[in-house]
């Protein structure tokens, strides 16, 4: 059992699964037949677990890569001062780009990500993310791929901090303070 007090279940493992199977069936829908691997790009560090489920439930030829950004640091406020804090090893010029992400909340670190890709000339670039948050936006981003739309509340677990936190916990959650 997982030791952790005080949170809400709102999305459980179950749900989770078949959210993730789904999407795996879209994006492989969407990429079929591509002549070059599809390069899936995972924003660390809160979409590496999400990642590691979403590209096994991928059909479709690909290599992985990670970009770390960071614009919340510890706390549940965006500072909207977003980081690059490691790059790609991968060159996506020319190359159908999936990028993978666990929340879209304000659309700030995603609309900053989308606009430094684009501008290394991929041949598409898609976005992927577990949750989105459409009631908080400030910034219109597309996101291509959506596992669930959720209210306004802050979640932590699968993938997901509340101080670097809580990452591990299979399901998504509220914390109750
Ligand atoms: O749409 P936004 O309001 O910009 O929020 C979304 C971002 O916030 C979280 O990252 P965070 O800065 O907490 O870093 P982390 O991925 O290391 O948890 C999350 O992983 C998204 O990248
Ligand atoms: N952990 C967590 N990080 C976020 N970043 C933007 N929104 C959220 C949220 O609801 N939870």
């Amino acid at each position: 059992m997982h030791q952790f007090e005080n949170i809400e279940v709102m999305i459980s493992q179950e749900e989770v699964a078949g959210i993730v199977s789904r999407l795996g069936k879209e994006v492989s829908e969407e990429y079929k037949g591509i002549s070059e691997d599809l390069v899936v790009i995972g924003l660390l560090r809160g979409s590496f677990v999400f990642m590691a489920d979403l590209v096994r439930a991928i059909e479709t030829p690909l290599v992985a890569d990670f970009m770390a950004v960071s614009s919340y640091g510890d706390g549940t406020v965006s500072t909207r001062d977003v980081k690059v804090v490691m790059d790609l090893n991968t060159s996506i010029e020319g190359r159908d780009v999936l990028v993978v992400e666990d929340i879209v909340d304000t659309g700030n670190t995603f609309s900053k990500v989308l606009t430094m890709l684009e501008n290394r000339s991929p041949r598409s670039l898609k976005v992927c993310s577990f949750l989105s948050k459409p009631s908080r936006r400030e910034i219109e981003v597309p996101v291509d791929f959506c596992g669930k739309e959720i209210p306004d509340e802050f979640v932590i677990g699968y993938g997901l901090d509340y101080a670097q936190k809580y990452r591990n916990l299979p399901y998504v959650g509220i914390l109750k303070v």
